[in-house]
């Protein structure tokens, strides 16, 4: 299997570069050359499997010949030998045809975990191969940069930094980040929002002297292999309700793009998904662009819903490239055309994304309203992200297909806005509950490239 740029003018690498290297040189993210494929019997023997088997039959076409099949085997093992919940991704019925999906059972209890505990493992067992070292650079709006940093805390072989924008981000959320006391582990709080974060580290793999020099790697869902590690949970779900021998769709708390763009690919795979609902806070880009009015960023106003609170979605560039018939250069034009303010989609293309694509919004009193309805009506204590959900699942479902929303984050790492719109303090788990009490090793940096980078160097000691 190959992998080749949405831009269309890098190297094609097999997986395990391109999980390696996560950005292409040219800018683009990498996607596989073409999709495998699961007839409907394959489908089907999926049923009653454990979550392991079934992500080692998801995932096996992908990964190429990088690993035996014992090998990778036991790399999924150990992914998820540590979540807390025997089904890994348990689904809970909220009403008549709507179910919620929760993805929160992970080390840092969100759905990053999923693929960020796959990619510790791969990347841990990679690198002793070779012997070589990476610096992995990640940004986050909370939840990745806790995942990343709980997959990769004491590995000999990766430093690991994480920008995140300061004083945007949950207490819980900076607090997974800071306390870790491992070395290798980097929290920097930069002076901006989540995009400003996500742009710089862009500009570092854009900047190949400085890639090259201290081995950069990245983690955000530009990397393939978080992406395909989330198509997996799209299988179980849609199978313990019946597919392939019935319909099924799910509603997606969005931002970055990456999740639903797995339940995109899981599709293009043959599970019977009917639709694909985006659901966006009041940052509502996608939404807005999936309307016809283009996609034009006009600044991230902050949410209760923090996780999605971002306004330059990476992975729409992959389902740009899908709805372009897979033009790289028809990519790099609206890339380019993004940073001097933002594109129009073609109609032809417009018409693709809305083939795979429904969406719709959520404003902040919305969000807490549905937290204190769920919490009347079911024993669901919902987190911000997976209320966005719920409420834009409940405006776009019909009666002839369950609905799966996808409840992307814990209640507990958003405790105040929870506890506001519930009553309810949701109590982190055993296992974290000193948490507040651990100490914190923060640094700050202002949104600058160089010193950024001086910084990294100095620190790996390049
Ligand atoms: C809790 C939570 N929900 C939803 C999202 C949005 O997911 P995606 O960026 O894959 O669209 C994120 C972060 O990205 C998140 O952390
Ligand atoms: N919401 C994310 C933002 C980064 O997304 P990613 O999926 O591209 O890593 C976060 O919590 O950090």
């Amino acid at each position: 299997m190959k992998y080749i740029s949405t831009r269309g003018q890098a190297p094609e690498l097999s997986f395990e570069e391109a999980m390696l290297s996560g950005l292409a040189r040219d800018g683009g993210l990498y996607l596989p050359q073409s999709i495998p494929q699961l007839s409907h019997d394959e489908i089907a023997a999926l049923a009653g499997q454990s979550y392991e088997v079934v992500a080692f039959r998801i995932m096996r076409p992908y990964v190429g010949e990088a690993f035996t099949d014992d090998e990778f085997r036991g790399i999924i093992a150990r992914a998820y030998e540590g979540f807390g919940h025997a089904a890994r991704a348990p689904l809970k019925q909220l009403d008549s045809g709507h179910f919620l999906l929760e993805l929160f059972h992970g080390p840092t209890l969100a759905f990053k975990d999923f693929a960020m505990q796959l990619i510790g493992q791969l990347f841990e067992f990679s690198l002793k191969r070779s012997g070589n070292r990476v610096c992995i650079v990640g940004a986050t709006s909370g939840d990745t940069g806790s995942a990343a940093i709980e997959a990769f805390r004491g590995l000999d072989a990766v430093d690991v930094f994480i920008l995140y924008p300061h004083g945007r981000v949950s207490e819980v959320q900076r607090r997974q980040m800071s306390t870790p006391s491992e070395d290798n582990v980097h929290a920097l709080a930069l002076t901006g929002h989540f995009d400003d974060c996500q742009a710089r580290v862009k500009d570092m793999f854009n900047d190949f002297a400085f890639r090259d020099t201290v081995g950069l790697a990245g983690v955000n869902s530009i990397n393939w292999a978080r992406v395909l590690a989330q198509v997996v949970y799209y299988f179980t779900s849609a199978v313990s309700l019946g597919a392939p021998h019935r319909k099924v769709s799910f509603t997606v708390p969005t931002g970055n793009f990456g999740d639903i763009f797995a339940g995109y690919i899981a599709k293009r795979m043959g599970l019977p998904i009917d639709r694909l609902v985006v659901a966006t806070n009041q940052n509502d880009i996608l939404h807005r662009c999936l309307s016809g009015e283009g996609y034009m960023p006009d600044g991230v106003i902050p949410s209760i819903s923090p996780s999605m609170d971002i306004q330059v979605s990476s992975n729409f560039e992959r389902a740009l490239f899908e709805a372009y018939d897979r033009d790289g250069a028809a990519v790099a034009q609206l890339m380019d055309e993004l940073k001097a303010g933002g594109f129009n989609v073609s109609q032809g293309a417009l018409q693709a994304l809305r083939e795979n694509y429904d969406s719709g919004n959520c404003s902040e009193d919305e969000t807490r309203a549905t937290i204190g309805r769920v919490t009347q009506q079911s024993a669901e204590l919902l987190c911000p992200h997976g209320a966005i959900g719920v409420k834009v699942a409940d405006e776009q479902r019909n009666a002839d297909v369950p609905m799966i929303t996808l409840a992307t984050a814990h209640p507990a790492k958003f405790p105040a806005a929870v506890e506001e719109a519930s009553g309810i303090h949701p109590p982190l788990p055993d296992r974290m509950s000193d948490l507040y009490e651990r100490s914190e090793r923060i640094t700050r940096v202002d949104n600058d490239l160089g010193e950024i980078e001086t910084l990294i160097k100095e620190r790996t000691g390049n």
